[in-house]
């Protein structure tokens, strides 16, 4: 027992159990007294490395790694005990101690290094560790290494100081308290080293080690970092694509776009603040609620109305019953108090009532879409993203103006009503919106309202549709709400739409709004301007959102931080989405502009005496700007033809008028010179023409404008004569025909055509008529036959029979120089004529020769004509039905022909035709002796 044991009273049986450690260590001792200095015996016992050696030494046992592994380089033994057991030589060991000797000079040593490459490495290269070989020789022995001690020896050989506290610490025996580290040397010798406990002072590593067992040095685990990263990139990546796409449908030019990727660094190389400072600020600045809207309170409520309207079916929340409005809960004292009120609605009480309507059948509103309508940039389609993200939906977007094919419209249209994301977040019903519908083809609309008018599938069934065609139509009612956005309400192909929606027309922003708003964004950007520059702002852009804050970002980076009227006034951008409609261009060419109000803060630089020259010469530039944007060049000639004579002029010598029709007259040639010469340069003419009839009618009062008419009425009516006179020319015999030509037609004969076919006859029966009267009735016949002219019989609206001249009835310009009873004369005396029988032999043989002549048709016709008219001759009967016969005197005075009544009309002095039926009006008694 030792003085351990001795001194904590353990007995124990370690002699036993370590006989044969202890039997060698005696021997050692005996072979080596205690006198011998320890480090003397590891001089003798240590075997010289060299530095390739003593790297490796650290794992393997040193004997065995010099000699199965570097047999070269195996070094002389130090004394000859040594030298027997591992034959190395000394010059090597020599060698060895200056290769460990780094940078310290040996002057007695000149031999070179053998081996440049190892010796000759850069100091950093070099491996840094500790290790005492022998403490005799520190400054020959120390490597410096970066190798880790993992033997645990080093601490134990650094110096005769250390090692005596090693050996403390090194027990031969394993230690009785505390953990204890077993280390046996190459040699066999094993000793116990004790464990301090140092925690406290370098906490171990293993205590941080994570799930994963990595070494927990990182607050936050490497592999959450990792996916922070991946997704902040995604993040960015989405945001950007989502901004381009914006850029893309905003109509932004494609260069500019690639100025803008560029600037904004899509491949992600560019900072976070960089990405910021290249969004566009409408997105930045973009509302995220409801409060941040600019667009007015009513529409906004409006719209979200509508649309809880349908929480019923889509949410399955029961609508609340609505108290009804006070009006109506107050009695009215008499009937006509409501019908008054009931006939003159507003337009937003029209809209509530809408709001208030019944649900039908499945629950829906009575309107399925709501279209919302107005210029653009006002924030319709942020409204609707909005209010539908308000009301719990999920907004599903798709542009009419993209997808037109009808096929993609309709499966979108089914994709966004019938389906429901089932990922994450999005586990809310579709919502919807439709934008640009006026751009789309009236095919999709129609798809869109068969969506909206879609039954049941059930109720088919129950009508007994056949099975197969139902699995045809699988179609279900729709149930989702559908928001549809345009500019244009009055597109033709949104007719039947707008019948069927719940129109919204989204009013103007108003200024002090928006001024509010700019003035925000621009103290979050580090601008300045004053509210009246902002408001300025919003006039030039027509209080458009995008406009606006487009122009502000837009100075901002021209390095503009402070901004002034000046500059908004000079600057012309955000005037692109100016595109008005003919009626505001009409209207602005015909009216001043109203004297606007020098603002305070206004632009110092309009003095008094320019006010007038650069008045106009603004005034001209905005009227020849809006013009061009308009290009509807056309119509707008049209509409200014049409109404620029309704305008107030103070123009006593009507030089003005003189002026403005010149100026249409040079338009006119213009036009003709671009369609004849395909010129199209000249297009660039255009707008000077509103320019100028601006300068020349445009006054203060606001003008009444008529859509113009009169071009298309001319043009239906040119159309219409053409047509009638080409039939005519056809009808025409071929040998007047040959001999006119249409222009001649037009020009030389119509217009006296009338006057050959008026003759002046005498209103009398033409049994009357003298020889040269019978002859100009004849010719007249002739020149009808050969023009084609002829009387047809017309029914008027009133039930009065009337005679109009075809083809002349046509050409309505000429029909009104005929009066009623002329014609009426004539067909008479055309009919009688015909009729009579004294008609010369050799007249009827040239009237036939003519008939001859004339076309088939025309033949027909008058032959037709006469059957109808021919009164069938009958013998002339008396009261009691006895033949009679009247005696007339001859014109010769022989007298006593007897001729029948039928046959003698021509030839007597008298004569009366029995008109049939009774008449009240005119009655008098005529006696048959007064008659004789
Ligand atoms: N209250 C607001 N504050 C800031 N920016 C807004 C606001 N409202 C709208 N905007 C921005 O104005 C821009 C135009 O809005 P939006 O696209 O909704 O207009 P729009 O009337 O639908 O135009 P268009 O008819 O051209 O589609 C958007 O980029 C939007 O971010």
């Amino acid at each position: 027992m030792d003085e351990y044991d001795e001194m904590y009273g353990i007995e124990d049986d370690f002699e036993q159990q370590f006989a044969d450690e202890l039997e060698v260590m005696a021997e050692m001792d005996r072979e080596h007294p205690p006198g011998v200095k320890v480090s003397e015996f590891r001089n003798k016992k240590q075997i010289p490395q060299t530095f390739e050696e003593a790297i490796v030494s650290g794992d393997v046992p040193l004997g065995k790694s010099v000699n199965n592994q570097r047999p070269e380089s195996i070094s002389p033994p130090v004394c000859e005990e040594e030298e027997s057991l591992t034959p190395k030589p000394k010059k090597r060991r020599q060698d060895a101690v200056k290769k460990l000797q780094f940078g310290v000079e040996n002057s007695d040593d000149i031999t070179p290094p053998s081996s440049p490459e190892v010796y000759d490495r850069p100091a950093r290269d070099r491996p840094e560790f500790s290790l005492s070989l022998s403490p005799d020789r520190p400054a020959a022995t120390k490597i410096t290494t970066n190798l880790l001690d993992i033997s645990g020896l080093a601490a134990l050989q650094e110096s005769p100081r250390q090692v005596t506290t090693a050996r403390r610490h090194a027990q031969k025996r394993p230690p009785a308290i505390g953990d204890f580290i077993t280390v046996t040397d190459s040699m066999g010798n094993r000793v116990y080293l004790n464990k301090k406990e140092d925690e406290e002072k370098t906490p171990d590593p293993r205590a941080f080690r994570n799930s994963l067992n990595g070494l927990g040095l990182l607050a936050v685990p490497i592999e959450v970092l990792k996916e922070q990263i991946a997704e902040r990139r995604h993040r960015q990546v989405v945001e950007e694509s989502q901004r381009l796409t914006e850029l893309m449908n905003s109509g932004i030019s494609p260069e500019l776009l690639a100025e803008e990727q560029t600037d904004s660094g899509v491949d992600g190389d560019s900072g976070e603040d960089e990405g910021s400072s290249s969004r566009l600020w409408v997105d930045q600045f973009s509302p995220q609620h409801y409060t941040d809207l600019l667009s007015d309170d009513f529409t906004n409520r409006c719209l979200l109305k509508w649309l809880k309207l349908w929480d019923t079916v889509v949410f399955g929340r029961e609508r609340k019953p609505r108290s009804a409005p006070a009006d109506v809960r107050t009695n009215f004292t008499n009937a006509q108090n409501q019908n008054q009120s009931q006939r003159f609605k507003t337009k937003s009480q029209m809209t509530e009532e809408i709001l208030e309507a019944e649900l039908d059948q499945y629950k829906r509103p009575k309107f399925k879409v709501a279209l919302l309508s107005g210029p653009p940039g006002l924030g319709k389609t942020t409204l609707a993203h909005i209010i539908a993200k308000h009301a719990g939906y999920n907004v599903v977007e798709i542009n009419a103006s993209d997808d037109r094919s009808a096929e993609l419209f309709q499966k979108r249209i089914d994709t966004a009503t019938q389906m429901k994301s089932v990922l994450g977040a999005n586990e809310k019903p579709n919502c919807l919106i439709i934008d640009e519908i006026d751009g789309a083809p009236a095919a999709a609309i129609n798809i869109l309202l068969a969506t909206l008018n879609r039954k049941d599938s059930k109720e088919g069934e129950e009508s007994g549709v056949n099975a197969l065609k139902k699995k045809k139509k699988k179609q279900s009612v729709l149930l989702r709400p559908i928001i549809c956005i345009c500019n244009d309400l009055y597109v033709p192909a949104l007719r039947p739409l707008r019948q069927q929606a719940f129109l919204l027309a989204f009013p103007q922003t108003l200024p002090s709004r928006l001024a509010q708003r700019l003035a925000e964004i621009t103290r979050r950007q580090g601008m300045k301007a004053d509210t009246g520059t902002l408001m300025a702002l919003c006039e030039k852009t027509d209080n458009d959102i995008r406009s606006c804050i487009n122009t502000l970002q837009f100075l901002h980076r021209r390095g503009q931080k402070h901004l002034d009227q000046r500059s908004v006034n000079s600057i012309s951008v955000g005037l692109k989405d100016q595109n008005k409609g003919l009626f505001s261009v009409w209207q602005e060419i015909f009216q001043l502009p109203r004297l606007k109000r020098k603002r305070i803060g206004g632009d110092p630089f309009g003095g008094f005496d320019e006010a007038g020259l650069k008045d106009g010469t603004q005034r001209l530039q905005h009227i020849l700007h809006l013009v061009s944007s308009n290009g509807e060049h056309e119509k707008l000639t049209q509409g200014l033809y049409d109404n620029f004579l309704n305008m107030k002029l103070k123009d006593p010598g009507m030089l003005g008028v003189c002026s403005g029709l010149d100026w249409l007259c040079f338009t006119d040639l213009l036009n003709e010179c671009i369609l004849h010469g395909q010129n199209y340069s000249l297009m660039r003419y255009f707008p000077f023409l509103p320019a100028a009839f601006h300068h020349l009618y445009a006054a203060n009062s606001v003008p009444r404008i008529n859509y113009p008419h009169s071009h298309y009425e001319a043009f239906t009516k040119t159309q219409h004569t053409k047509n009638a006179l080409l039939a005519m020319l056809n009808e025409i015999p071929p040998a007047v025909q040959s001999r006119i030509s249409m222009s001649c037609l037009c020009l030389d004969i119509l217009s006296l055509l009338l006057e050959l076919i008026s003759p002046k006859l005498r209103p009398v029966n033409p049994q009357l008529y003298s020889t040269r009267e019978k002859q100009q009735l004849y010719d007249l016949i002739d020149t009808m036959i050969n023009y084609n002219l002829t009387y047809r019989q017309d029914r008027t609206p009133e039930g009065q029979y009337t005679y109009v001249l075809e083809p002349f009835v046509r050409l309505q310009s000429y029909q009104s120089k005929l009066s009623e009873s002329c014609i009426m004369f004539f067909y008479d005396a055309f009919v009688l004529c015909i009729q009579t029988e004294t008609v010369k032999k050799d007249q009827e043989e040239k009237k036939t020769e003519v008939k001859k002549q004339t076309s088939r048709n025309h033949q027909q016709r008058l032959e037709n004509i006469v059957k109808q008219t021919v009164v069938e001759s009958r013998p002339e009967l008396d009261f009691f039905g006895r033949l009679i016969s009247l005696l007339f005197a001859g014109e010769d005075g022989k007298g006593g022909g007897v001729v029948h009544i039928g046959k003698a009309v021509g030839n007597s002095d008298v004569w009366f035709r029995f008109n049939e039926g009774v008449s009240n009006a005119v009655r008098r008694n005529v006696y048959i002796r007064e008659l004789l």
